[in-house]
């Protein structure tokens, strides 16, 4: 097993990684905390040896088997959990030191970044916001020569085209506009926000507004309308791209090809100023309904080629269309690792930057900030080799999607393996546009290592993590970045079911991760990534299992306790303390995780919450879905609305729950709310009117529905208390309420 060692300060003042203050004291936990959950489970293995006669009855066998089962999961999970208290870090770059590295601002050491942009549906994901994360890239501060941006639009939509031919226009502006005022927000609609609100706005800025507006005017009127008007339409050029959707019969999933160079750097492009501008690509792949297209992980590999046949960058760096760049001096940051001559490439394969979100309701009502994955998990593995791959807000080294460290896989062409040199000059040529559209072809990959030694790999749904993970199995390091100004923003989705939907989605790509023959649990922890790093990944594949204990401990005590029958040891015995140890022991160890890197104790509980309603939805809908899936029922990457309904938005901000609509991952979380307050209500009365004090009463049977009742209570209110649009559907409460009062009846003839 390999230990982790704490690096203090590493050898180079570009940077400093320092250790997490409480790990001490989460060392000294674990042990303690494992002699409990072991003598917990003592207690359920003897308890069912005993109940093995024949003559016990086979429910109270049922259920302590059930709890063992549940326990079982909880203490696999607390274990895989440890991994990421053992050496969490913190790092800290001196971006101010690069210079000295690398020379100065227009350096030639600085190395080329390709930017790659990803969109799939210009109804779910306006075009306007894909532009302005572009814009919000274009405007780096970074040498425009060695600056690409290529935007993958896998909706194959002219009227993200068209948005996209307009955007260029504005940056002749944009861009100068930036740099001559030293303007932060690069994203035009959060300067705007800001410029609104702070300065007196100036003329420049009025004109710049101006420009902006009409353009977005023009690009959601096209959006809106379905089609591009010949009023828009500006000159041959585009007259000859527009015309492709109306010539060749272009659908979503049956299309040619589409590349457009819509700025080129070294040709005449320039801003206003007269400087050059980026280079920036409009790439639609080649799409047909006979052969599989792998969504985004199969958009990034078809990037990987193109850029490799026009610009070849050393470093990528990968967003989804609404993470756009919050701070212009992150990819200068960025190269504080990837240009430091004492970390050699094998240790930052990539440089993992945290998601962020705007407009997260005050207590993030639905988790959505993800403080754990995202933040307190990603410092815990930035210890050991390395944070897990999040999809977005990633720089790569080119190399590192081509085989491991020390034996690189050369690609089918000698083009596109990462040190192949490219002429700037040329993007535009006609050989290159030949061979870009050569490898974006549908069927280019067959017969290559594309998706499972090169470049992103297929197989699971969250093509991120399994990519990051395979890196890390191959001996890559990554590395997490995590800067006061968040580097990144992005959207998260507001509405209860858009949440629910793209979890269940992870879970899918998850458990295809956690049953393959790559498996974190046998794969993994033998990789070069190590044991710990393996079965720390085990926490993620097998994030779907937290569904097991939560619907056990959501259903079970409760409706034992409807039956007067006893599942967990009285007040009396010492057993009973066990109890409370391992909850609290749990409970405020994650408190004190989630608070340290800055989280509310409000945000902490409803992530808490949330984490119980995931194991009743999500977790539950996206198990039966994966097992139908290996049946032979396909699962598609459903992408993620990230358009705003005023009114859903409105209820949002005051931090209340939207169900609005009827949906089967309503069910379970309502039944149990119902139940566990049926039992708490019952289990009181029985209490009151015996008397007899607490000694003898189901006490945690109660603790435990009361915590029911206290994490249901955005259901009672949805489903009795509220009138808006938002509240639980009927249809819901009614098959919810049919379904609470038959777990009744059948606990009451299992529990006889
Ligand atoms: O066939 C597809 C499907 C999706 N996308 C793009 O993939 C990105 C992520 O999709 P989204 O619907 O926003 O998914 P999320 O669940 O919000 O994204 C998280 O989870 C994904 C894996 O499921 C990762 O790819 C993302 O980076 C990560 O932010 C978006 O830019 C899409 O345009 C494609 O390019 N092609
Ligand atoms: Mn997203």
């Amino acid at each position: 097993m390999d230990h982790p060692t704490v690096r203090r300060r590493s050898s180079s003042a570009l940077h400093t990684a320092e250790p997490w203050p409480i790990t001490p004291f989460n060392r000294l936990f674990a042990p303690i905390y494992l002699l409990a959950v072991l003598a917990l489970l003592y207690r359920h293995v003897t308890n069912l040896l005993l109940l093995l006669p024949a003559t016990s009855s086979p429910s109270s066998f049922a259920t302590t088997f059930a709890l063992l089962i549940a326990d079982l999961v909880l203490a696999f999970m607390w274990a895989t959990t440890q991994v990421f208290r053992m050496n969490p870090i913190r790092r800290r770059e001196m971006v101010e030191n690069l210079n000295d590295v690398v020379g100065g601002e227009e350096s030639e050491l600085l190395p080329g970044l390709d930017v790659f942009i990803c969109t799939a549906d210009p109804h779910k994901e306006p075009p306007m916001g894909v532009v302005n994360t572009a814009l919000s890239v274009l405007a780096y501060d970074y040498p425009r020569d060695r600056l690409a941006v290529y935007v993958s639009d896998d909706g194959g939509s002219a009227l993200t085209l068209f948005a996209f031919v307009e955007a260029a226009k504005f940056a002749r502006r944009w861009l100068p506009f930036c740099e001559r005022n030293g303007v932060v927000e690069r994203n035009p609609v959060a300067y705007f926000e800001l410029a609104n609100g702070a300065h007196p706005v100036s003329g420049e800025v009025e004109e710049i507004k101006n420009m902006y507006e009409s353009m977005k005017h023009k690009v959601e009127h096209v959006v809106e309308t379905g089609k591009v008007d010949d009023q828009y339409i500006d000159g041959p050029k585009e007259q000859e791209a527009f015309g492709k959707w109306t010539h060749h019969h272009f659908t979503k999933q049956n299309h040619p090809t589409f590349i457009q160079v819509l700025k080129h750097c070294t040709n005449n492009d320039k801003d206003v100023d007269g400087h050059a501008l980026p280079n920036l690509i409009y790439v639609s792949r080649e799409k047909s309904t006979n052969s599989p297209h792998h969504f985004k992980a199969g958009a990034l590999n078809v990037l990987l080629r193109v850029s490799a046949a026009m610009t070849n960058q050393p470093i990528v760096l990968t967003l989804d269309c609404d993470m756009y760049s919050n701070d212009p001096g992150t990819a200068r940051r960025a190269m504080c690792y990837f240009c430091d001559p004492n970390l050699g490439p094998e240790s930052s394969a990539y440089l993992q930057f945290p998601q962020k979100y705007r407009g997260i309701n005050k207590n993030d009502i639905y988790a959505g900030e993800y403080q754990r994955l995202f933040q307190i998990q990603a410092m815990g593995f930035d210890g050991l080799r390395g944070p897990n791959h999040v999809g977005t807000g990633c720089f790569f080294r080119r190399r590192a999607f081509f085989g491991p460290p020390s034996s690189p896989v050369e690609p089918e062409l000698v083009e596109l393996g990462p040190d192949h040199v490219v002429e700037s000059e040329s993007i535009g040529s006609d050989s290159v546009l030949e061979l870009a559209h050569k490898v974006a072809g549908c069927n280019y990959e067959n017969q290559t290592d594309w998706g499972s030694k090169i470049g992103y790999r297929y197989g699971s749904l969250v093509e991120d993590y399994y990519t990051g993970y395979r890196l890390h199995c191959e001996g890559w390091k990554s590395v997490f970045c995590c800067p006061k100004r968040a580097a990144f923003m992005g959207d998260a989705p507001i509405s209860l079911v858009d949440m629910l939907n793209q979890q269940k989605r992870w879970d899918i790509g998850l458990l295809e991760v956690a049953f393959s023959k790559f498996s974190t649990l046998t794969y993994g922890v033998k990789s070069s990534a190590g044991f710990l790093m393996g079965f720390g990944y085990c926490q993620f594949a097998f994030w779907p299992s937290w569904s097991i204990p939560l619907i056990v401990y959501s259903f079970l005590p409760q409706l034992a306790l409807l039956n007067q029958v006893h599942v967990f040891p009285k007040a009396t015995e010492a057993w009973f303390w066990l109890y409370p140890f391992l909850f609290l022991g749990a409970y405020v160890q994650d408190m004190l995780d989630f608070t340290i890197v800055g989280g509310t104790f409000q945000r902490w509980w409803s992530d808490q919450r949330i984490w119980l309603l995931r194991g009743l939805t999500c977790h539950l809908f996206g198990s039966i879905e994966y097992f139908l899936k290996f049946l032979g029922i396909a699962a598609a990457f459903n992408v993620t609305s990230k358009v705003i309904d005023e009114e859903q938005s409105k209820r949002y901000d005051q931090g209340i729950f939207e169900f609005g609509v009827h949906s089967p991952m309503f069910v379970p979380p309502t039944v149990a709310a119902l139940i566990s307050l049926l039992a708490l209500v019952q289990g009181l009365a029985v209490l009151a009117v015996r008397g007899g004090g607490l000694a003898d009463a189901p006490l945690l049977q109660l603790l435990v529905a009361g915590f029911g009742v206290v994490n249901g209570w955005p259901i009672y209110e949805a489903v009795a208390l509220r009138s808006d649009n938002g509240r639980m559907p009927v249809k819901t409460v009614v098959v919810s309420v049919a379904l609470a009062w038959a777990c009744y009846v059948a606990a009451s003839f299992v529990f006889k």
